[in-house]
């Protein structure tokens, strides 16, 4: 398996990574890996008509030097001026709603040669993003979908003949049209095609580039695209339950913990272990290929069968952060609950009440198992706190000369104030949580080594304790409407001393409608809790009522954000 380029943590290692890319390609090796299946003519004719010239990667330098900073560290020289792009300008354009002229999109193309000398390149698009422009949520979403990441491959002596046979030939490897243009700047049509699920080289789009003006062919390309898109695509949509239910029946049994990433299983060996049957088994693991939560070895060499992928993998049992729990939530309770969105859109009441005839709270209070199940699966995207110990707020506190406390507030099953006192061993803690929770906590902060620093107060929001230094309240504001949260903060301002910090972990919505995880969960909200998720400046009046100063936020991981809230200095 390759390194997948989408997995690579900063702009520079994506960089270094298409350029190591580019070095070790040639098109007949990456055709059989993009295109999973393809080999005789067909392979033939696309590997003598076009020739792998680049690994395209979409960049937000903060400003021009950088960018030269950036190529000058992965050894690439621009050796030509750059251009503006149009295709990857109109692309982000449309997809975050912004008028294309805001978007100077710029291509470079530094040289990289093939293993033999062959004349190829990483292909640079640089949009600026200085510091705290309104482009950052463009780059956030971005740099962690990576839509623009490609592999081109340059038509020897393109005509309308040859342009029309190639598309037909992807098509029939299971390519699909996803856009294109031609770019006057450089004389250059452009065709994109997405590449099969189970396509296997770390990329899922692949670019046909044809120099000069090829209009014709793009406009059949696009023809396609569109007759075919609208319907495929609602077909996709409707089919979203289908998603959640082969994910949640995959975790539920236990296939993951019987597969490995490495070695493929046959599907009779895997029926065998896990007591299914193998032909049900077979058809549920070739939707999940789909999913790229498991993938097929077609043999020879490799054993025949199926292999979890990384993201397959996170539903594994013994993963460390395992999402076990959450596609058994999500599968469970809150699909049933789901069913019942009608009547959450029709009355604003949340229809998970409507199904239990009760709250989920107290739901899942009144049965340990699912109790312990909701915990873990808040405990499933703790991956989100990961940054919060190096909060300013909390780093201060760790090095203050008097032992410092931080207060979780519904601190649920610890997981968050474990990962706080973990690193810094001179802080206490203290969590306030309802009775059947505090217990969980308790167990989980004395497994972690941090019991003997802790106190625990089993009991409601208005008993938030006095006297801390750090307050935390993770999660808790999108449960409940706008009066509730003005209670609950106004309980954390009374206990909160004039010195004291809040960190409140929440998803934003974004103010200006692009897309975000946050407008997915605010319909969960709806549908199941009765609360809501907010843009900053909504929580920022909630605050204020409730005495409060937000002094700002920064992102966290999984598309959450942290927010830092003081006293507000009394009036004059
Ligand atoms: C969505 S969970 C968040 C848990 C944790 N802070 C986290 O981020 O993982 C909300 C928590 O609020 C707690 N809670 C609900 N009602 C409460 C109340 N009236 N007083 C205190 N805690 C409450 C629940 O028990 C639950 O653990």
């Amino acid at each position: 398996m390759l390194p997948d380029e989408t997995m690579l943590p900063d702009d520079t290692a994506r960089l270094r990574a298409a350029a190591a890319f580019v070095r070790e390609h040639d098109s007949t090796t990456l055709l059989p890996l993009l295109l999973p299946g393809i080999d005789g003519p067909d392979l033939r004719t696309l590997a003598e008509r076009c020739r792998f010239a680049h690994a395209g990667t979409l960049l937000f330098p903060p400003d021009a030097q950088s960018l030269r900073a950036q190529l000058d560290a992965c050894g690439l020289a621009a050796d030509t001026p750059s251009h503006p792009s149009v295709v990857v300008r109109d692309r982000l354009a449309r997809r975050h709603r912004r008028d294309p002229a805001e978007l100077d999109v710029r291509i470079l193309r530094p040289q990289v040669p093939g293993a033999a000398g062959e004349r190829r390149a990483v292909e640079v698009f640089a949009l600026t993003v200085p510091p705290h422009s309104a482009l950052e949520p463009i780059a956030a979403y971005e740099r962690t979908r990576r839509h623009e990441a490609h592999l081109a491959f340059e038509i020897e002596r393109p005509d309308p003949l040859v342009l029309r046979g190639l598309c037909a030939t992807l098509a029939r490897h299971g390519a699909r049209p996803d856009g294109g243009g031609y770019n006057p700047h450089e004389n250059g049509t452009v065709l994109y095609f997405t590449t099969p699920a189970d396509s296997s080289c770390g990329y899922r789009r692949l670019e046909l580039y044809a120099h000069g003006d090829h209009r014709g062919a793009l406009a059949d390309h696009l023809g396609h695209q569109a007759e075919r898109q609208p319907a495929e695509t609602l077909l996709h949509l409707l089919t979203g339950a289908w998603t959640t239910q082969a994910l949640a029946s995959f975790a539920r049994l236990r296939l993951p913990d019987a597969m490995d990433t490495r070695t493929a299983c046959r599907t009779e060996d895997l029926a065998r272990l896990t007591g299914t049957h193998p032909r049900g088994l077979d058809t549920l693991l070739r939707y999940l290929v789909m999913l790229g939560a498991v993938a097929h070895d077609a043999g020879p060499g490799p054993q025949e069968g199926f292999r979890l992928t990384a993201l397959g993998a996170l539903l594994r049992t013994d993963e460390p952060a395992s999402m076990r729990p959450l596609a058994l939530m999500y599968g469970g309770p809150f699909y049933r609950s789901f069913g019942g969105l009608d009547h959450a859109v029709r009355t604003g009441l949340p229809a998970f009440d409507h199904l239990f005839g009760e709250n989920h709270f107290d739901h899942f209070a009144r049965d340990p198992e699912l109790a312990d199940l909701f915990d873990r699966s808040m405990a499933a995207s703790a991956r989100m706190f990961r940054p919060l110990p190096a909060h300013p707020a909390v780093t201060a506190a760790a090095r203050a000369s008097a032992p410092a406390t931080v207060v979780d507030v519904a601190g649920g099953n610890g997981e968050l104030l474990g990962q706080v006192l973990t690193a810094h061993p001179g802080l206490r803690g203290i969590l306030l949580e309802r009775p059947h929770a505090v217990e969980a906590a308790r167990r989980l902060l004395d497994s972690a080594g941090c019991g003997a620093r802790c106190a625990y107060r089993a009991g409601d929001f208005a008993d938030v304790p006095s006297g801390g230094d750090v307050y935390l309240l993770s999660r808790v504001l999108h449960d409940w409407d706008d009066d509730r949260c003005r209670e609950i903060l106004r309980h954390c301002a009374r206990a909160m001393p004039a010195h004291a910090d809040l960190l409140i972990v929440e998803r934003l919505l974004p103010a200006d409608g692009s897309p975000s995880l946050a407008t997915a969960w605010d319909l969960h909200m709806l549908c199941n809790v009765g609360g809501r998720e907010r843009t900053a400046a909504h929580y920022a009046r909630l605050l204020a009522d409730a005495g409060l100063d937000l002094r700002g936020h920064a992102p966290l991981p999984l598309d959450a954000h942290v927010l830092h809230a003081r006293k507000a200095p009394p009036r004059p």
